[in-house]
């Protein structure tokens, strides 16, 4: 079976994956992203309200704090009171200590509150990758993908963990402060206000301006990933086909882009702590100008001015933390745009509310004027033909027909542009997807293995049958012998894409597979790949038994293997050219005759 497409894909190093998210959030875009992340941390309500307690405890605290200290020194250490002085003293050292377990809690709780929330998103991200179609796949790099899975993900987990406790601390603290200041001294708290604006100024156009720049960098950071993906999946033919320089080359200008947009988003954002530093200075002058005017008048103590300027520094700080905030929220944010277009994307392979149930199909199938288009391209025009329950079809025709596409269509990997496809005289878009795909066994020549023992690898067919089922399938597949001799036998590890068998070993172990599954309609991708005859023995006695009473689809691609086929048909340019049987055909002398004869003189 071919896959073309992923093949352009591992070399098609320039072309990069989709661009998607390079332009940067809108404002209200950036909204509707917050919105949906709540959606999901307010399904942790009881925690959040612990949170915001925690936090507001902590801010009545540290509101406590600079009141204190202005007290002890106007009413105890002027008027020289060592005990009082003492007493006071440690009441404030008790309400440091109290600040710091109260934010030592609120931390705790808020870093479970958003790894229970991306729990959720990661889950759900799993879950809708494994619902989209070959379609969506067919458009991305998976390396880009993971970066999605990965990286955008933990980058939300940061902001999540810290910056919500931090935006509410510092609302709390803005509200307390500026009450706490109008308090203790209106003309001075106005002046203390007056910088506010020129600060949200600057961080509106700061933030504007670097917003892009985090967009950018998310998406550059993703097309690296994809690269890296790209290239160790493709290594062997890199190698063989010397294309090193160019893989490098490639890989040299994708993390170009990725340094000069992160070098960008990171000085972009940079402006905004030492603007606003300058801004708070410039206010924290005024304060004390203001303080020095009112002290001359006696319309302020010492002690009062000293509170003051504390007050002030916890009024700009938590300010200046939030416009900072910002900048990690981009990041985040950006981030999670990315993960959100994923759980947005609508797979095109969309079950009926009403899909039937039935338990198992008997396997008659029709294609009735069947047509198929990668995008725009038809690929499969009008095919029609049938097979009847435990028939066997061969489909033949030179690469590129549509062989593959055939029953990719079948399993519903992807649906029909036109026509419609029948399984026991149902649409097959009218059965349960889960239920249709169960029921058709697919033994490619180089079947996927998953990282796991022999024994869990067959039992991937069946996941309840047990030790003795799994060995029995492995008997009846002609896989046991080479299993048996195996290091561990059926508790061999196979590293994750059967890295350490060969090519006719894992087409033996999913023949085992499928065997255990035993559906009624079988899909075969002929080996073309040179496997010793002995194993080729094997597989052959593996297959018919497997096939036994059983719809099989061949892809072949030897044509004396489908000689016993009870109907062969001929692909070209994605019509059928010719069908029937084996001896029919080959006295018609037409396109599968002269395809025998060419492949026998071979
Ligand atoms: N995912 C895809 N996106 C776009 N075009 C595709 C995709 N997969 C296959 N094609 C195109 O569809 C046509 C049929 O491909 P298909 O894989 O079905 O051929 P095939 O007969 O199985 O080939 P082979 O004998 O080489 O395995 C080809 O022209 C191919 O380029």
């Amino acid at each position: 079976m071919s896959n073309q497409p992923k093949e352009q894909k591992t070399l098609d190093f320039g072309r990069g994956p989709s661009r998607m998210n390079g332009k940067g959030a809108t404002p209200k875009k950036f909204i509707g992203t917050l919105l949906r992340i709540w959606q999901y941390m307010k399904q942790q309500k009881i925690r959040m309200i612990l949170v915001v307690f925690m936090v507001l405890l902590s801010t009545l605290f540290t509101l406590a704090g600079p009141y204190l200290i202005g007290v002890i020194i106007d009413d105890f250490i002027l008027k020289g009171e060592i005990t009082g002085t003492i007493v006071m003293s440690a009441l404030l050292a008790c309400i440091y200590i109290l600040i710091s377990i109260t934010t030592w809690a609120q931390t705790l709780i808020m870093v479970n509150v958003s790894l229970l929330t991306i729990k959720k998103i990661r889950q759900e991200l799993f879950d809708q990758l494994q619902s989209l179609s070959l379609k969506f796949f067919d458009k991305r790099s998976y390396g880009e993908l993971m970066s999605r899975v990965t990286n955008d993900i933990d980058n939300l987990h940061a902001a999540l963990s810290q910056s919500v406790i931090q935006i509410v601390s510092s609302v709390l603290t803005i509200t307390g402060v500026a009450i706490a200041m109008i308090a203790l001294n209106g003309v001075m708290a106005i002046v203390a206000f007056l910088v506010i604006p020129l600060m949200f100024l600057a961080t509106k156009a700061i933030v504007s301006y670097s917003s892009h720049y985090f967009s950018a960098r998310q998406r550059d950071l993703g097309e690296v990933n994809g690269q890296v993906e790209e290239s160790i999946s493709g290594l062997e033919i890199i190698a063989l086909y010397g294309k090193e320089d160019d893989v490098l080359t490639s890989f040299e200008h994708k993390n170009e882009m990725l340094r000069t947009s992160s070098i960008r988003a990171e000085i972009s954002s940079g402006f905004l702590g030492p603007v606003n530093n300058f801004i708070n200075n410039l206010g924290l002058a005024f304060i004390i100008f203001t303080g020095a005017l009112l002290a001359i008048v006696n319309m302020a103590s010492i002690g009062m001015i000293a509170s003051f300027v504390t007050y002030s520094r916890n009024f700009y700080r938590p300010i200046n933390q939030l416009s900072n905030l910002i900048t990690t929220f981009q990041s985040a944010i950006a981030g999670a745009e990315r993960v959100f277009e994923i759980l947005d994307e609508k797979t095109d392979i969309v079950e009926s509310p009403s899909a039937l149930k039935v338990s198992a199909l008997v396997g008659n199938v029709e294609f009735r004027n069947v047509s198929f288009a990668y995008e725009q391209r038809e690929v499969l025009s009008s095919l029609s033909f049938s097979v009847k329950a435990g028939e066997t079809i061969a489909i033949v025709g030179p690469t590129g027909s549509g062989k593959t596409t055939i029953i990719q269509l079948l399993a519903r990997f992807y649906d029909v542009t036109k026509g419609a496809i029948y399984i026991d005289g149902e649409d097959i878009r009218d059965y349960e997807i889960r239920l249709l795909r169960k029921n058709i066994g697919i033994v490619l020549q180089d079947s996927y293995l998953f990282s796991g023992t022999v024994m869990e690898n067959i039992r991937y067919g069946k996941l309840k049958a047990k030790d003795t089922d799994v060995i029995e399938a492995a008997k009846l597949a002609s896989a046991h012998a080479f299993i048996k001799h195996l290091p561990k036998g059926y508790d061999t590890f196979i590293e994750s894409g059967g890295s350490n068998l060969s090519q006719g070993q894992k087409q033996l172990l999913s023949i085992a597979r499928a065997m255990l599954a035993n559906p009624n309609i079988l899909i075969l991708d002929e080996a073309t790949s040179s496997i010793d005859t002995q194993t080729e023995i094997q597989i052959q006695k593996g297959l018919a038994q497997l096939t036994k009473g059983k719809t099989t689809f061949v892809i072949a691609h030897r044509l004396k293997t489908i000689e016993q086929a009870n109907h062969i048909m001929v692909i070209k340019d994605g019509e059928i050219v010719e069908q029937g049987s084996h001896q029919r055909l080959y006295n018609k002398q037409g396109v599968y005759a002269d395809m025998y004869k060419q492949q026998f003189l071979n």
